[in-house]
């Protein structure tokens, strides 16, 4: 039997090859294929039996090179090449997508075939090529042309040379009266690619039924109620939890725009678009949080329904873990000894300043019980079911400090925590946050205190998040941080937002007559039965206590320690003091030379200075005041006479900040040297 012929006529080459093998696949057996690309070469005289186009653009332009004669001329219509929808399926719902292609009419032409496939969940932006507007555009799909995107196109679909449809084949194979058992032969072929697809989908279909419904599942077994809704506002998540509460089948509420599943407004303006995490409701008689979270990832909301009981559960919980971590107030104004009027005034101020909730500033010398007022005022405060948390400021180092108190976020730095860490202040969040030795922070953290205070929310070192915080801050310091304000080392700003109300601690010496009730206290709190000698009481209240109650208290223990029997007396103090109630030259080595003693009353003045004004008593700044003095001292010469100072007890060098500081003996020792000294 001799073939019929067909010719087929198409624009570019690549279209050639692909339609040519197409109606190569179908018809071989049958009918004979010549094929012609307009770009190429067109003969100038053609006279055939049946030319099929690939569009009506190369039909024109046929006619224009070539002198055409022919039975029947057709214009073929093309559909998209099956291998290539499941991708196009896979582009979210609702996404604009720009459809390319060389002209704009087959543009169009392509938009109208992918709607008869049934890909009619994206929205289909024409492109036109003198039109540049299309930065909100991300995805395109080009039927072989990806070159002609615009750039600002982040994905580009290439689903290649489309191909002829099944109308088209039947329309040649009705041309060529090739019989019904040939053409049902071909449409099997035709159709075989197409269920191979179905399939596929069918498959992916059940894969995500199969999915869906363990997800359902899952969230079915949690006992709080779950919602998701996408940037629709239609519910995508809802459990049996909501089921029970809104009286709403979980079927039914799949899909629906919320506010047709949820009636009460107040809920849904919460859901939709509140600042806050969480809120309480009562819905249908029953009391309940609502916690909301917004996946920006993929713009959905997130909200969880608990009971009452549960967020109590769950708040006692958290709190459990804060105590577990010691972070809650272990001291009541009870545990401050004392009845001196100046101290009862001092806790009679604190617990009216307790139920404020502006900071405090505690200000008071060292070793006075600032710290126990700040654990009195956290609990006589309504904060006192929330976390307590104490930090010494001069213990660390500024960046330890700083991520200490304010947490950081993953990668911030080498050896961050992964996940990040929480800081302090989220930690406190609800309750009272201690800063003892304010004075002592660095100008950095001191800005980023000030922001925390008046903002109400914090940033985590290297984060972008904004965490609010509901957190009291009580500061204290033994420094007068007003001076060093006017000095410029502390930010008046800080200062005057912590200053909001002071509290003054009285040190012990304008209040000896409590001496003799903090003995008592604490050698009953040591758990001994020792009885106290008889004058002791007094003689103590003849001493000078510099370090206040932290001094006594640590005598104290030491006499305790080394008491002999069951009596505690004056022959128990610590060898080094108070031996007498004067100072006694004896007990003091004095330097031969004058110079060594101006160099040392020099040392021993400058450190207390230094320790009055609350500025660290580095070598460094010793070194340098020596210049100014006089008397030269190099950093090594005063390190030496530091050391020597350390051994006698005059001083104590402190680790960080803090530097060195003198002591009561030193103190005395300094008004020895006074007297020697020209
Ligand atoms: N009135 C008091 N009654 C009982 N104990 C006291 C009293 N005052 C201070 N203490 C004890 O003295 C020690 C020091 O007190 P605290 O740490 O509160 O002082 P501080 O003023 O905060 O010191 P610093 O300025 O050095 O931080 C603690 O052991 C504390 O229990």
């Amino acid at each position: 039997m001799i073939k019929q012929s067909l010719t087929l006529i198409t624009g570019s080459s690549q279209t050639k090859q692909v339609l040519h093998e197409q109606l190569q696949q179908l018809l071989d057996d049958y009918v004979h294929i010549e094929s012609f690309a307009t770009e190429e070469a067109l003969p100038t005289q053609l006279n055939v039996d049946f030319i099929l186009f690939s569009s009506e653009v190369t039909r024109v332009e046929a006619h224009e090179l070539s002198n055409i004669h022919s039975n029947e001329l057709f214009v073929g219509k093309r559909t998209v090449h099956h291998q290539f929808i499941d991708q196009l399926l896979k582009i979210p719902i609702n996404s604009d997508v720009l459809v390319v292609n060389d002209d704009d009419s087959a543009t169009v032409e392509l938009i109208e075939s992918l709607y008869q496939l049934g890909i009619d969940h994206l929205s289909f932006v024409p492109f036109k090529k003198e039109q540049i507007f299309y930065e909100h555009i991300d995805i395109a799909i080009s039927p072989g042309e990806p070159h002609l995107c615009p750039p600002s196109i982040k994905r580009v679909i290439d689903i290649g040379v489309r191909l002829f449809d099944m109308a088209t084949i039947l329309k040649v194979v009705e041309y060529f009266c090739l019989g019904e058992k040939v053409s049902s032969l071909i449409s099997e072929r035709y159709i075989r690619n197409i269920i191979d697809l179905q399939r596929k989908l069918s498959i992916a279909e059940q894969n995500a039924k199969q999915l869906n419904q363990h997800i359902q599942n899952v969230v079915d077994t949690v006992d709080d109620g779950i919602l998701a809704i996408n940037q629709h506002q239609k519910v995508t998540v809802f459990n049996r939890g909501l089921e029970a509460l809104f009286h709403f089948p979980v079927i039914d509420a799949i899909n629906k725009p919320l506010d047709e599943v949820i009636v009460q407004q107040e809920i849904i303006d919460f859901i939709l678009s509140s600042n806050e995490e969480s809120k309480f409701f009562t819905i249908y008689g029953v009391d309940l949080v609502i916690f909301r979270h917004h996946m920006e990832t993929e713009n959905t909301i997130v909200a969880t329904f608990k009971s009452i009981n549960q967020a109590f559960e769950v708040e006692k919980m958290a709190q459990r873990e804060l105590r577990n971590k010691g972070f809650y107030a272990k001291y009541d104004f009870d545990d401050i000894v004392g009845e001196h009027p100046s101290l009862n005034e001092s806790k009679q101020i604190a617990k009216k300043l307790a139920l404020s909730e502006h900071p405090i500033l505690i200000q008071g010398e060292t070793g006075t019980g600032k710290e126990l007022f700040a654990h009195s005022i956290h609990l006589h405060s309504m904060r006192k079911n929330g976390p307590f948390i104490a930090i010494n400021c001069s213990a660390l180092t500024e960046n330890l400090l700083e991520s200490e108190l304010f947490g950081y976020e993953e990668g911030t730095f080498t050896g961050a925590q992964k996940g990040g860490k929480k800081g302090l202040f989220e930690l406190a969040d609800n309750g009272t946050i201690f800063l003892d030795e304010i004075g002592d922070i660095s100008l950095t953290v001191q800005s980023h205190l000030l922001r925390v205070l008046q903002e109400k929310e914090l940033r985590r070192i290297g984060g972008r998040k904004v965490i609010p915080i509901n957190v009291r801050v009580i500061a204290a310091t033994n420094k007068n941080i007003q001076l060093k304000s006017q000095e410029g080392t502390f930010r008046s700003d800080l200062f005057y937002r912590l200053n909001v109300l002071t509290l003054s601690i009285p040190p012990l010496r304008a209040r000896i007559a409590d001496i003799p009730l903090l003995v008592k206290h604490f050698i009953t709190k040591s758990g001994k039965w020792v009885k106290v000698g008889q004058d002791l009481p007094e003689q103590l209240q003849k001493q000078e206590w510099l370090g206040n109650v932290r001094e006594l208290k640590s005598t104290i223990d030491y006499m305790l320690t080394i008491c002999d029997g069951n009596k505690i007396e004056w022959k128990d103090i610590p060898q080094d003091r108070f031996q007498n109630n004067r100072p006694n030259e004896q007990d003091y080595p004095i330097p031969e030379s004058l110079l060594e003693i101006d160099e040392y009353l020099f040392m021993l003045e400058a450190i207390k200075d230094c320790n009055d004004n609350g500025k660290p008593a580095s070598r460094q700044f010793i070194s340098m005041a020596s210049k100014e003095n006089g008397h030269f001292l190099s950093p090594q010469q005063v390190r030496r006479r530091l050391d020597i100072l350390e051994i006698h007890g005059f001083i104590t060098k402190g680790r960080g900040r803090t530097g060195t500081k003198i002591t009561s003996t030193g103190a005395e020792y300094l008004q020895i040297l006074k007297l020697h000294a020209h």
